[in-house]
């Protein structure tokens, strides 16, 4: 018996492990047993003093979970209501309603007062479309009358596979769901509208569990086994020199802060690749950041023979006027043909509009790491962020493919993918990471540890995890200066 805490399931894909288990011969109805058993447990936990539960059944299996809750809740001593919609004929929900089978009250006749517990067990897994009739009068009212919501595998009208809502969806407090999280509990809006979301064992062997797509919670496992520590002779080259591209005078800061969260994160040195005119305010304000004047193509050309120059970051406050842009894909163009690692943030994406081919040479000649955030991935891969058919794994995934890149979509829910299909969604970014200069911090990040020797799709689940771990250190009011002071490095081995 066994819960998979890290690999994200699409519904169809659960739906799959589900037929294949009852195949192989466990019961379905034991499933469907252990699955409502852990939602009134959850009840019992959560809401001790409830004064009644309003089981909301549908008609399928997550209704079926519903009709068991309420058995165990009403053996507890729990004033039970059930209200729901027909079960199957034949189906395990029918069985679970015939193993408890007092009444099941319309829809419409259900009226949540203050004390009361509703447990949403109408959809789960086999929602496809967007609720109607009853059913939404019904959510409208649910959540209009703020009683808490329990929901039973996710909240009624949101997506398993995207987290977004079909139509009308309830807003959950908690969910209990079964084996393995969905994409539809970790991104948003789907996160939100679950509440904390508990996964419950239900009894499936843990080599069942085992995900059809390389699609994960971002955590330590994925990248840790792929740092080196510095060895004992290490020295400052050795443990990578980074090069962050500096913008003009008026925007040198972005530059500066990835350079120096670049050096807090591990990078041996650092260096500002800087234009002639900005070098001396960058001067005035650097001290272990060090500093080249680059002048155009040619003298940055010449400065790629030093082998020692591992990786670049291109972006952070470059300019975005035509005259950059074409810069910044000339630089990138000379990074990629020197066969050095390339991280492309802000101005440095923007400058890709509608060079999509240039960007996959690029991508496909070096490890490319991307880090758009909405606006930014609008820009660069239009189509794809118009499809409201995808998911945001779905999106950043195509968006890899597309780039040949590591995509790192930001948001509060960030998404990495890689070209491969692999990917890993981010989940404990605080609000307070969303401050001015934060992306320059996390391109400054990710540059340092490609620096060191991290393959690239590690190297952004990594400094993603880092970005995170560096603003929950500090807490809320934080600024970009402080996210770099609080930046550590990864430990050696996970936690
Ligand atoms: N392996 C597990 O994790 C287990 C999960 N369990 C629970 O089972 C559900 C999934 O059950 P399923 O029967 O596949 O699906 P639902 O109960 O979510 O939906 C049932 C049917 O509802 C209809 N439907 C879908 N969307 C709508 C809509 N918007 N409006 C109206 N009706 C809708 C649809 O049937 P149609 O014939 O009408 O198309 C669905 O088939 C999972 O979530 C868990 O709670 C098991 O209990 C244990 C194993
Ligand atoms: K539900």
């Amino acid at each position: 018996m066994a819960v998979n805490h890290t690999d994200l399931f699409p519904p169809s894909a659960m739906q799959a492990i589900d037929a294949a288990a009852i195949a192989n011969g466990l019961c379905g109805r034991g499933l469907m047993e252990r699955a409502g058993a852990a939602v009134a447990a959850a009840a019992l936990r959560h809401w001790p003093e409830m004064k009644r539960a309003l089981v909301l059944c549908g008609p399928g299996n997550n209704g079926g979970d519903g009709h068991v809750a309420a058995r165990h809740l009403s053996a507890a001593g729990v004033k039970v209501e059930r209200f729901g919609l027909a079960a199957k004929a034949g189906s395990d929900a029918a069985w679970a309603l015939g193993r408890f089978p007092g009444a099941v009250a319309d829809l419409a006749l259900c009226r949540p007062e203050a004390g009361d517990l509703v447990i949403d067990a109408l959809f789960g897994a086999g929602l496809d479309r967007a609720l109607e009739g009853d059913v939404a009068v019904l959510i409208e009212r649910v959540n209009a009358a703020a009683v808490p919501v329990l929901a039973v595998d996710l909240p009624s009208g949101v997506s398993g596979r995207t987290g977004r809502p079909t139509g009308p969806c309830f807003t959950a407090e908690r969910t209990v769901t079964f084996a393995a999280q969905k994409p539809g509990h970790v991104l948003l809006p789907g996160r939100a509208l679950c509440g904390a979301v508990e996964v419950a064992d239900i009894g499936f062997p843990a080599r069942m569990l085992t995900a059809p797509a390389p699609v994960s919670i971002n955590h330590p496992a994925l990248y840790l086994p792929h740092l080196r520590g510095p060895d004992a002779a290490a020295h400052k080259y050795s443990r990578g020199h980074l090069v962050v591209f500096s913008g003009p005078l008026i925007s040198g800061g972005a530059a500066r802060m990835a350079a120096e969260a670049g050096l807090k994160a591990g990078a041996g040195l650092v260096s500002l690749a800087t234009p002639p005119a900005a070098v001396m305010a960058q001067a005035a304000h650097v001290t272990a950041v060090m500093q080249r004047s680059i002048d155009g193509l040619e003298t940055l050309e010449g400065w790629l023979d030093d082998r020692r120059l591992a990786a670049f970051i291109l972006g952070p406050g470059f300019g975005a006027d035509a005259t950059s842009a074409a810069r910044a894909r000339a630089y990138a163009a000379a990074v990629a043909s020197a066969g050095r690692r390339l991280v492309l943030d802000a101005d440095g994406l923007s400058a890709f509009t509608g060079h999509g081919e240039t960007l996959h040479a690029i991508g496909a000649a070096i490890p490319l790491v991307l880090t758009p955030h909405e606006g930014e991935f609008r820009r660069l891969f239009a189509p794809l962020a118009e499809d409201k058919t995808l998911s945001k794994i779905e999106r950043a995934q195509a968006a890899a493919a597309r780039g040949a890149a590591i995509v790192v979509y930001k948001g509060a829910d960030t998404v990495i993918a890689a070209p491969d299909g692999r990917a890993a969604v981010n989940v404990d970014a605080p609000a307070w990471l969303a401050t001015a200069g934060s992306g320059d911090v996390l391109a400054g990040l990710i540059g340092a540890l490609l620096v060191q020797g991290m393959p690239a799709f590690e190297a952004a689940c990594a400094g993603v995890a880092m970005h995170a771990a560096a603003a929950r250190r500090h807490g809320p009011g934080l600024t970009a200066e402080d996210l770099i002071a609080a930046v550590r490095p990864l430990p050696l081995t996970a936690a």
